[in-house]
């Protein structure tokens, strides 16, 4: 059975089945309250090393979601990433069809495919998603899309830099050397499976009522060690709720702002950590009445271990598995056909 999104909030007595219930939990609307997201400065990142794994870690075990300022990555990268994300979506649908996602390679153009386990109905976006040695015959041309191929690579090299860094702090803490994960991310491998993925979220101007009840993206926890994502100031909706606090409903706004990056951990580093570094459960909401209704723009890198890396904790809570299998399993539930 599936529960929908529009199934009142907080209505979940009446299913006998505790993960029914959990699930239409999940899926309500539930009540929004303010929570501290951790900001960290990385400025000057190689001398304040140890303080920023202090706040990294603190941040990670307790509510596995972040901000960073300083990180990096040039601001004006970011808009043109963003500006040719737009132009890309712009394309007629003809031709964003001829570069569709390969089911498995988390390469290429779907629209409204991804249907979420909380939800069970599709996310209202459509996304392209890059990953290096996946992508034949994907790229847009140079004359389709000017610059397109090499604005990304360059976005990707950036933010694979910067999410390096996050884990190398991880890694010294977890008692592993400190480019442990920077290995098993290895660009240069033919397993590389780190992603940057453009998301269109619909614009809501001319939506039906029924529209609203669905989700921009559904309730779930990223399936990567560690997610970095840009947004864009005044379009907001990004929500979380911290695991202990699930039964609660209870979620909080995570504003997008000029400058900052926003980090969660996701499944395969709090695996990877016995459970120590928090994946924590979050989702796109729709735009409330007399919030901004247009489209919405995000850019997330997955940085996603190398196929061939074993996710192995260092307390061994869980069996070895490789990256290529822990992903498999979670691309399987989450894409219909
Ligand atoms: O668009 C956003 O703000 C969040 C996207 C997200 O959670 C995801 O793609 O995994
Ligand atoms: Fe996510």
């Amino acid at each position: 059975m599936t529960i929908n999104s529009d199934m009142p909030a907080g209505n979940a007595d009446g299913y006998a089945l505790e993960e029914l219930r959990r699930e239409s939990t999940i899926g309500g609307i539930g009540q929004t309250v303010e929570r501290q997201i951790p900001r960290i400065d990385l400025a000057d990142f190689d001398r304040r090393r140890a303080e920023i794994t202090q706040a990294l870690w603190e941040a990670a075990t307790r509510i596995g979601f972040f901000q960073v300022y300083n990180h990096g990555i040039p601001e004006t990268l970011i808009d043109e990433t963003f500006d040719q994300a737009w132009k890309f979506f712009e394309l007629p649908t003809e031709q964003k069809s001829l570069y569709p996602l390969r089911p498995g390679t988390n390469a290429g153009w779907e629209f409204r495919a991804q249907v979420r386990p909380s939800t069970g109905t599709p996310d209202h976006k459509e996304s392209y998603q890059v990953t290096r040695p996946n992508m034949s015959g994907l790229w847009p041309s140079e004359e389709t899309l000017p610059g397109f191929q090499a604005t990304m690579a360059e976005f990707e090299r950036h933010n694979w830099t910067l999410g390096m860094r996050v884990l190398s702090c991880f890694a010294t803490e977890l008692g592993f050397e400190e480019d442990f994960f920077t290995k098993r991310h290895d660009p240069d491998a033919s397993d590389y499976q780190s992603t940057v993925r453009l998301i269109h979220y619909l614009g809501m101007e001319d939506a039906k009522p029924e529209d609203f009840n669905s989700w921009r993206a559904g309730a779930h926890t990223d399936f990567d060690c560690l997610t970095l994502l840009h947004q864009r100031p005044g379009q907001g909706g990004l929500q979380l709720c911290p695991g202990k606090e699930l039964d609660s409903g209870n979620w909080t706004d995570v504003p997008p702002e000029k400058g900052y990056v926003t980090c969660n951990i996701g499944d395969m580093l709090m695996r990877w950590s016995d459970d120590r570094l928090l994946s924590t459960l979050h989702r796109v909401r729709m735009p409330r009445p007399g919030e901004y209704m247009g489209k919405r723009l995000s850019v997330p890198f997955f940085c996603q271990a190398n196929k061939s890396a074993i996710i192995a904790g260092p307390e061994g809570k869980y069996p070895p598995i490789s990256a290529a299998d822990y992903l498999r399993e979670r691309q399987n539930a989450n894409f219909r056909g």
